[in-house]
């Protein structure tokens, strides 16, 4: 016995070849002892389990032989990463993060634990870099340096995201390999002049022609129409709602703005027909985003039978619509249906009809994907931030005076109702302090890049030709070397406020950290005291670090009308309204990390009434 206990010593402390034989040959050569004259076993149970331990204990040592390449690998990757990091030289390509698998890479840790992973994969000695991580199929850059983020925005090289678009059709809105070839080999970027090393068909440029009919769509003229639209749906619709002076106790909030703000959201931008047509559609919305992570994770049918299920059901529900739309649609030669039509909704949707079937290979099924990735889009992002918008105004009631003084020269009243007057609303600084907090602390999405033709500087690294970027919002959001935390007062992990006010006499004011020497004499009293007078709001020098919509040329294309929604939404329920949250302590779910915005994990209960003042 005390021989076997030496080879595990032994192979513990120093890994030699002739001891790992022994180990191994060892157990063949006890099973040829007889079972009588054996020295170790006296019975037979001894013997099995002798047996065992000599089994398990040749299997142990040959997964550890078998380890030793994985090791050695291992180590040489951690040192190549630690040398490329220390000995930093102007240009070089990222290096690639550490893995103890190959071929695996980091593939778990990136899809089933990807904030803590994406967070430590991105920081070197405390500060923010940009990195390779290896996964199943290929390997991808984390980039998340500021100067290296804002040079991803600058360069018009790398403003397409048709990268992202193809995974996203793929996988989560369900578009057949035929008619994603198109995209696929689209490789003449997302502005008017194609690539000039593209060979892509005029009619084929995907990647233009859908960039550029969301971008008219929903930051050109038709904008406004649509967010009037929405104005007086979610007025329609909070006004059907039997609220009246007394407290109603209600379990949900995030129920009571899918049911009110989301539903508003589609029919403002897809028109009344979408949901006539097919009643389950906008709760069927919300059981897909549910679902939506594991379609991403690429979860085969048989894991997730309701996800593909809720998709094709609404990828049916959208072709019914098309049709529907098609039959009633009458439009004259002079385009009198204007920006906006109740079949169609927004005139962006005639737009996409007209131009997207034109592209090869592209037919309703095709079209129905590529929508159900807008709609969803449109939807699962706003809701939820317009929803913690309104509920950390109403948790707290101080903002809440100051925010309701503060829109006081806002609201008007008449027979008809309740008018925000937007441009003054738009300008706010508390109430768009509140709104980019928001943003700030729970828009957790991936912004993802690929330049097919060239070599791309991004800050003092090189991001090579046909490899993908992708930014993490959340890891920029929560740079603690970046954001302004009053010395800890304000953690970046939690909401402040005034976080986005700068008052140019106290150093101590917005969103950026400063160091004590940009303090003047009268700033340095005021932090002394903990003065704060309000400030304006301020987004300048944001450009790398606040990105809850991307940035530049490939920005959210809905981000005007998203910020129009999610303040006169807030500033809505503000003044018509009195909410108390009953279920003031919650965790926050990050289980769509890089899809977009957290929620609560719990159904917040809260009860609402109908401010007195309103009558
Ligand atoms: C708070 C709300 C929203 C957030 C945080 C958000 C965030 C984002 C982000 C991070 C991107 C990727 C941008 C990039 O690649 O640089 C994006 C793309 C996009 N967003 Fe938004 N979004 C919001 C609201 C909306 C709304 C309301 C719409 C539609 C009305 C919309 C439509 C789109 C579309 C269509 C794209 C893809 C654009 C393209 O590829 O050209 N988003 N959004």
């Amino acid at each position: 016995m005390t021989g076997r206990k030496d080879v595990h010593h032994d192979f513990a402390v120093a890994i030699s070849w002739s001891r790992l034989k022994e180990a191994i040959y060892e157990p063949f050569l006890n099973q040829s002892i007889p079972y009588d004259a054996s020295p170790f076993a006296s019975s037979a149970q001894e013997t099995k389990s002798g047996l065992w331990t000599g089994t398990s204990r040749q299997v142990l040592v040959a997964a550890g032989i078998l380890a030793i390449p994985f090791v050695f690998n291992y180590l040489f990757a951690v040192i190549v990463y630690h040398w490329t990091n220390l000995r930093r030289t102007k240009r070089q390509t990222p290096p690639e993060y550490p893995a103890m698998l190959p071929f695996v890479g980091s593939t778990f840790s990136f899809l089933w634990d990807s904030a803590s992973f994406v967070k430590k994969a991105t920081s070197y000695a405390g500060k923010l870099t940009c990195v390779r991580i290896s996964l199943l199929v290929n390997g991808i850059f984390l980039v998340q340096e500021p100067a290296a983020v804002a040079d991803m925005w600058k360069n018009q090289c790398l403003s397409s995201p048709i990268y992202v678009y193809t995974i996203g059709l793929r996988y989560m809105f369900g578009m057949s390999e035929k008619a994603l070839e198109t995209y696929t080999a689209d490789d003449s970027g997302p502005a008017r002049n194609p690539h000039p090393s593209s060979n892509v068909a005029p009619h084929n440029r995907v990647d233009f022609l859908t960039h550029d009919l969301l971008l008219r769509g929903l930051t050109g003229a038709p904008m406004l129409p649509t967010f009037r639209r929405f104005q007086t749906i979610v007025k329609r619709n909070l006004g059907a709602q039997e609220i009246g002076d007394e407290w109603v106790e209600m379990p949900d909030l995030f129920r009571f703005f899918t049911k009110n703000i989301g539903t508003a959201v589609l029919e403002a931008l897809f028109g009344p027909s979408l949901l006539e047509i097919n009643p389950g559609f906008a709760d069927d919305m919300w059981t897909f985003d549910q679902e939506v992570q594991n379609l991403a994770k690429r979860l085969p049918r048989f894991m997730i039978p309701r996800a593909y299920q809720v998709r094709n059901r609404m990828l049916a529900q959208i072709q019914n619509w098309y049709r529907y739309a098609r039959e009633h649609f009458r439009d004259d030669e002079d385009g009198a249906a204007g920006d906006w039509d109740p079949f169609w909704g927004s005139v962006m949707n005639r737009d996409r009809q007209k131009s997207l079937l034109g592209i090869d290979g592209q037919d309703d099924a095709a079209m129905a994907s590529a929508d159900l990735g807008l709609m969803w889009t449109s939807i699962t992002n706003s809701v939820p931030s317009t929803m913690m918008t309104a509920l950390h105004i109403f948790k707290d009631a101080d903002l809440l005076s100051r925010i309701r003084a503060s829109l006081e020269d806002t609201v008007s009243r008449d027979a008809s109702g309740v008018e925000l007057a937007m441009d003054k609303l738009l300008s706010k600084d508390l109430l768009q302090s509140v709104y980019a907090e928001v943003l700030r602390l729970y828009v957790q999405t991936y912004i993802t890049r690929c330049a097919p033709h060239e070599d791309v500087a991004i800050g003092s690294w090189w991001l090579p030709r046909n490899e993908v970027g992708m930014v993490s919002s959340h890891v920029s959001h929560m740079n603690t070397e970046f954001w302004n935390e009053q010395n800890g007062k304000h953690p970046v992990t939690s909401f402040w406020a005034e976080r986005f006010l700068l008052d140019p006499s106290d150093a101590q004011s917005g969103p950026m950290k400063r160091t004590a020497g940009d303090m003047t004499n009268e700033a340095e009293d005021k932090a002394a005291k903990g003065a704060t007078d309000g400030g304006q709001f301020s987004s300048k020098g944001l450009s790398g670090a606040w990105i809850p919509y991307g940035g530049g040329f490939g920005a959210c294309p809905g981000r005007l009308l998203a910020k129009r929604m999610i303040m006169f939404t807030s500033a809505l329920l503000v003044s018509e309204f009195d909410i108390e949250i009953r279920t003031p302590e919650f965790e926050m779910d990050s289980s769509h990390y890089g899809l977009g915005i957290q929620k609560p994990k719990v159904p917040v209960a809260f009860a609402i009434r109908r401010r007195k003042a309103c009558h």
